[in-house]
C-alpha cells in the first residue's frame, strides 16, 4: 500500500505555479515516479505541476529533505515557487519566520519577509559552466550558446543563455513573450540534445533594466503560469549580460516576483506571495495499481 494512499496534502500555489506539498516527515517512505505521476492522474488526482514531498531531516539544523517531483514523475533539484508553499505552510503551523530546508540541489535558507504575505528563499548560487548546467558539448561562453528552431537562415528562436539554478535553464530572448507558440517549441527544446537531462525554456523580454516579462515551458510539467527558478535564471542571465540590474522585478503570467543576484556572496534571492487553496487526502485508488 503506498504511503501515500490516504495521506493528507494541501494544494496551493505560487503565482499561479500550481503546487501540491505532502508532509512525509514522520515516514521512511520514498515517493516513486509512478505515485507521483499517479498524484496528478486526471481520474481523481489533484492537479499540479510540482509536487513537494517533505521527508525526515538528513542534516542537523534543517527542516526537512525536500523531494521534488514534476508531474511527468521526474525529479527535480529546484523549485523556488514550491519552496515558498513549503515555507508558508511550515511557517503558519509553527510561528516561525525562518528556516533551512535540503533538497536534491543543497541547502536553501527560507524566510517570512519583507511584508507579512511574502516569502523569500536564498536559491544559492546560479551555475554558468557547461558541465554544471548540464550540456551535451562545451560551449565556453554560456551567455549565448548556438542553438536555435526554425530555418537556419531565419530562425523563430536562437541563441539563448543557459544558466543552472540547481536545475537546468534555458532562456531566449525576445520582444514579445506571447508572439510564440511555446506549447510547440517548448517540447522541442526541452528535450533538444544539447540538454541531455533537459531543461525549463524560458522567454524572456527585457522591458528595462529593472523589469523583466517571462514565460516558461517547465522541464517534466509543461507550460506554466510561474517558475520561480526560470525567473532566477532570467534574472542572473539578464544581469550578466549587462542588460539588466541585479535586483529586478520579472512578471510572469501568474505575477510578480522580485530577484536580487546578492553581490557579496552570488546568492540569488527570490520574493513573492504563497497562497493556499485546499487541503485533503488522497483517495487510495489511485495508487492501487502503482510499485
Ligand atoms: N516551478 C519550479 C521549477 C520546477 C522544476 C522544473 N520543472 C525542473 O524539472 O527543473 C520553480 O518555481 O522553480
Amino acid at each position: 500500500m503506498s504511503a501515500l494512499a490516504n495521506h493528507a496534502f494541501a494544494k496551493m500555489n505560487g503565482i499561479g505555479n500550481e503546487i501540491v506539498v505532502v508532509d512525509l516527515r514522520d515516514s521512511k517512505a520514498q515517493v516513486s515516479a509512478d505515485e507521483a505521476r499517479a498524484v496528478a492522474s486526471p481520474a481523481g488526482g489533484v492537479p499540479y505541476d510540482q509536487l513537494m514531498v517533505l521527508q525526515p531531516p538528513r542534516l542537523d539544523g534543517t527542516e526537512a529533505f525536500i523531494s521534488i517531483y514534476n508531474n511527468d514523475g521526474s525529479e527535480a533539484g529546484a523549485c523556488g515557487n514550491g519552496m515558498r508553499c513549503v515555507v508558508r505552510r511550515i511557517f503558519e503551523k509553527t510561528g516561525q519566520t525562518s528556516a533551512t530546508f535540503q533538497t536534491r540541489a543543497g541547502l536553501l535558507n527560507c524566510w517570512q519577509g519583507p511584508a507579512p504575505d511574502l516569502y523569500t528563499v536564498d536559491m544559492d548560487a546560479p551555475k554558468f559552466g557547461w558541465q554544471d548546467i548540464p550540456l551535451a558539448e562545451e560551449f565556453r561562453d554560456t551567455r549565448y550558446i548556438e542553438l536555435q528552431v526554425g530555418p537556419i537562415d531565419n530562425p523563430v528562436l536562437h541563441s539563448p543563455s543557459v544558466v543552472s539554478m540547481g536545475n537546468p535553464h534555458a532562456v531566449f530572448w525576445v520582444d514579445d513573450v506571447n508572439a510564440y507558440d511555446l506549447e510547440r517549441f517548448g517540447p522541442l527544446l526541452e528535450n533538444h540534445p544539447i540538454f541531455p537531462e533537459r531543461a525549463n525554456i524560458t522567454l524572456a523580454h527585457i522591458v528595462d533594466r529593472d523589469h523583466i516579462t517571462i514565460r516558461t515551458w517547465e522541464r517534466g510539467a509543461g507550460l506554466t503560469r510561474a517558475c520561480g527558478s526560470a525567473a532566477c535564471a532570467t534574472a542572473v542571465a539578464a544581469a550578466r549580460l549587462k542588460r539588466a540590474n541585479r535586483i529586478v522585478e520579472i512578471t510572469l503570467p501568474g505575477g510578480k516576483l522580485g530577484i536580487e543576484w546578492r553581490e557579496r556572496d552570488d546568492h540569488v534571492l527570490m520574493t513573492g506571495t504563497a497562497d493556499f487553496e485546499y487541503e485533503g487526502r488522497f483517495d487510495p485508488a489511485l495508487f492501487a495499481n502503482v510499485a
